[in-house]
């Protein structure tokens, strides 16, 4: 089936800087896409560009050979046979919610008798055949979600668009939905791109990952890799609960994964000719251990299952771990760091 080609898009508003400049991207079929990036970094006008709400300034939207739009084309969102799913759900408050299942089949003049079959499958696949009568309003905020999932499953689109849809949901309904957008990828085999900041949610969700800051692409790859492999101090600071240290180490050395060894030699014998690099540390492979660097606790919470410590090391940078043990605010503690990563 047809993959989604973003090629070389640009979108220009009025006089101010590009929102999205120069991004390629190609989605196969059925990948679960999210485009993750803080609050005005242009995620929502990838989102509406694709929907084909907005035109692009400049490069091209295809799916497979078909082009959707580009700066003189420009086809409607209608004729891309797409699905759009809004944090606001857009229920129409007067119907039921099978007859706002049924809406997008009533426009397109399918049958009654196909209409229901289809939607009594859509409900049964968000698992709400038992609300079919009710009215929005009658419902929760997960339902009425789910509602909206419906009525894009009935339309059998190539594409799903969802813009940060659980944005208005708690954080108990959240991991719900997390399950129910999974379970509906699987089942309608559609592309899916979803828009959110909210990186634990990317990660959970997605096939792909793709991390934009200001208008552009910074890296596109499956969660793991984004998470053990980021590229740049931008997207290792945006996934996980990383911290970045600067340390000085010969411009020779390639290795991208350092070991203590390495760190600790970085760290304690500050090598002032070599160039400094940044170097992303878990805060689950910072291990308090006798052996280690001396670090200042500057803060400790209990979390639950651990405490979450900040620590200052000796040349005043941040650092974040883990601790099973009790650690008080003001102490001294030791710690290896087991790994690190090179941005
Ligand atoms: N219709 C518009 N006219 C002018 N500027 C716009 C318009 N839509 C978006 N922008 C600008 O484009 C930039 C990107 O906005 P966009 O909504 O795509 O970001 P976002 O990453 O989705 O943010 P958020 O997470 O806050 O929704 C912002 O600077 C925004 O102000």
């Amino acid at each position: 089936m047809a993959p989604l080609i973003l090629n070389s898009l640009e979108k220009r508003f009025a006089s101010a800087a590009p929102a999205v400049r120069d991004l390629s991207l190609t989605v196969q079929q059925g990948r679960f896409l999210a485009l993750l990036g803080p609050s005005g970094c242009g995620k929502t006008t990838v989102l509406r560009m694709i929907a084909g709400f907005e035109q692009p300034t400049d490069g091209s939207i295809l799916l497979g050979e078909r082009l959707l739009a580009d700066a003189a084309t420009m086809l409607p969102p209608e004729r891309r046979n797409m699905a759009m799913v809004f944090q606001s759900y857009a229920l129409w408050p007067h119907m039921t919610v099978a007859e706002n299942v049924g809406y997008p089949l009533t426009v397109r003049g399918v049958g009654k008798d196909r209409a229901r079959q289809k939607v009594r499958e859509a409900l049964s696949a968000v698992r709400l055949e038992a609300y079919a009568d009710r009215r929005p309003a009658a419902l929760s905020g997960g339902q009425r979600q789910r509602v909206a999932l419906a009525r894009c499953l009935v339309t059998e689109p190539d594409v799903v668009l969802l813009d940060e849809p659980l944005a208005n949901l708690d954080r108990h309904l959240r991991q719900e939905m997390e399950e129910t957008f999974r379970e509906f990828h699987s089942r309608s085999g559609a592309t899916m791109i979803y828009v959110t900041h909210d990186q634990s949610e990317a990660m959970a969700l997605a096939t792909d990952v793709a991390v934009m800051s200001e208008g552009r692409l910074l890296q596109v790859a499956p969660p793991e890799v984004i998470y053990a492999r980021p590229e740049g101090r931008i997207v290792g600071g945006l996934v996980g609960q990383g911290s970045i240290l600067s340390v000085r180490m010969p411009a020779e050395e390639a290795v991208r994964h350092l070991d203590w060894p390495r760190l600790r030699d970085a760290l304690l014998h500050c090598n002032v000719a070599a160039p400094r690099s940044d170097v992303l540390v878990r805060p689950q492979d910072v291990i308090l251990d006798g052996s280690g660097i001396a670090a200042a606790v500057m803060s400790s919470f209990f979390e639950g299952e651990r405490y979450a410590l900040r620590l200052q090391l000796a040349d005043g940078q941040p650092l974040r771990a883990f601790s099973r043990q009790a650690v008080r605010e003001g102490e001294t503690v030791r710690v290896v760091l087991q790994s690190g990563w090179r941005l």
